[in-house]
């Protein structure tokens, strides 16, 4: 950055910071970087193209003034617009416009690589991988929901092959990050210094791809393409099952491939014992090296997962929004990801900024299925995972410490939150007496006043709850 195009925007700035309010400046103006000084012509950097447009449909008039204040009435203005996905080289490219001609120029974003194509049998195989170059280590947020996975992961990007997690077997529900993290892995080892083919590919397109081979009539360059590969990773094996033929050729791909020390990595929506419809001899196989699972990520994990998509989108979203939108999307990591653009496009379409209203519309406007009330059965799941415990021992007959703890501690927060009678709670809970229930309220209120450990975590889940119930 020239400290000319820096003083100059600087100034531009004391400009602009006159004219909009200043959450739009901390927003909007903050982010850009200046990059040089060409005469009178300044060159900015901004985020990404949704920010460069942004920019250009609400804030060109104050840019305009800005840029006349300072450069004098010939003074142009340039961006730089970094574009983030599908441009590994991740140049930036320049759109310009000069001093009074609204006609911007819009560049075309730059055209990236289908990253899941499958390539040709006879395609260069050390550069098709089929990798989204987005899919790193780097912008996996670990958390607990994903630690083992993660760790294990990394060790066999360190060293393909060669550690006892051979196969690795990544599992867990859909859309908690089973893809990403195997396309990390093969990311991470294709960067490396070693000269590896790594293959990613979908069960499904395997299974195409193994049917158009017999239909012309040349499996066995099929075999010896797959045979060739140094790293294979598998999603979604789940989709072999009941398919016998191609699963029987994964067996010789499998063996041939450990026996001569390559890597397999796979992901399932199940741990294997229980993928239904797969051949014991391959189950027993994926046992051979290590099954680790995630989880959907704890609200930390969350957060810390919209704060890296608003990082690489170059948008700003206030954090009450960002708390909102992580206690209340509880689903998965895609479904978190699909509201936040929802929510971004969502501003952008009607001019305004990213609030807690607009977020409490858009989730309640465009997700329908998403339950945004504080309801008996909400405050049971969310108090048992809180406490580790499964929702069904709150309403169980156990007296076990923890759990009649945990019990209290829900019906205390359904009395609170919802409108349901103290006869209705105790019913919720395992048909319990009103009685029950008013001990319970009277139980947590003491232990609130008297142990301050019990206090914060009763306060941290009442923070939950109350985002819900705005
Ligand atoms: N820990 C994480 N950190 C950052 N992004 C994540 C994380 N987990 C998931 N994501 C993002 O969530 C989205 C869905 O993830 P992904 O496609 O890997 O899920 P999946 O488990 O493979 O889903 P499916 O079961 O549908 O195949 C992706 O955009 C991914 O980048």
């Amino acid at each position: 950055m020239s400290s000319e195009a820096s003083a100059v925007w600087n100034e531009c700035l004391r400009v602009i910071e006159q004219h909009v309010n200043e959450q739009s400046f901390s927003t909007w103006f903050r982010p850009i970087n200046p990059v040089k000084l060409e005469g009178s012509s300044l060159t900015i950097q901004v985020p990404s193209q949704f920010f460069y447009e942004w920019l250009e449909d609400n804030y060109v008039q104050v840019l305009k003034l800005a840029i006349k204040n300072t450069l004098g009435a010939n003074g142009r203005l340039e961006y730089a617009v970094v574009v983030d996905k599908g441009n590994s080289s991740n140049q930036p490219y320049v759109v310009s416009y000069p001093q009074g001609n609204n006609q911007v120029k819009k560049a075309a974003p730059i055209e990236s690589k289908t990253p899941f194509e499958i390539p040709s049998l006879d395609a260069d195989l050390l550069t098709q991988s089929n990798l989204n170059p987005n899919y790193t280590f780097g912008t996996y947020i670990e958390g607990d929901c994903n630690r083992l996975a993660r760790s294990a992961g990394f060790a066999v990007a360190t060293k393909p092959g060669i550690t006892s997690f051979n196969p690795l077997m990544v599992y867990g529900g859909v859309g908690l990050g089973k893809t990403h993290l195997v396309q990390a892995i093969g990311n991470e080892i294709k960067n490396g210094p070693e000269d590896k083919f790594v293959l990613y590919v979908s069960s499904e397109k395997f299974v195409n791809q193994f049917m158009d081979s017999i239909k012309d009539g040349n499996v066995k360059s099929f075999t010896n393409f797959y045979m060739q590969v140094d790293v294979l990773i598998i999603d979604d094996i789940q989709f072999l099952a009941g398919k016998d033929r191609t699963q029987e050729m994964f067996f010789h791909i499998f063996n041939h491939l450990h026996q001569n020390k390559k890597q397999i990595i796979m992901t399932s929506d199940c741990p294997p014992k229980d993928l239904k419809g797969l051949e014991e001899r391959l189950l027993s196989r994926f046992k051979w090296g290590l099954t680790a699972d995630l989880q959907m990520p704890d609200f930390e994990t969350r957060v810390a997962i919209i704060r890296r998509k608003m990082q690489s989108e170059g948008i700003f979203i206030p954090d009450e929004v960002v708390e909102y939108l992580a206690y209340t999307v509880d689903t998965n990591v895609r479904e978190l990801e699909g509201i936040l653009i929802s929510l971004i496009a969502h501003a952008s379409l009607n001019r305004v900024e990213i609030s807690l209203e607009l977020a409490k519309t858009v989730i309640k406007n465009f997700i329908k299925d998403i339950e945004t009330e504080v309801g008996i059965e909400f405050i049971q799941k969310s108090v048992s995972e809180y406490y580790g415990i499964h929702p069904d021992e709150l309403k169980a007959k156990t007296r076990k410490k923890e759990i009649v703890i945990a019990r209290q501690v829900a019906m205390y927060f359904s009395k609170e939150f919802t409108q349901h009678s103290l006869k209705s709670i105790g019913y919720h809970f395992g048909g319990r007496d009103h009685s029950t229930v008013i001990h319970a309220v009277q139980t947590v209120n003491d232990m609130i006043e008297t142990d301050a450990s019990f206090r914060n975590a009763v306060n941290e889940l009442k923070k939950k709850f109350k985002m819900r119930s705005y």
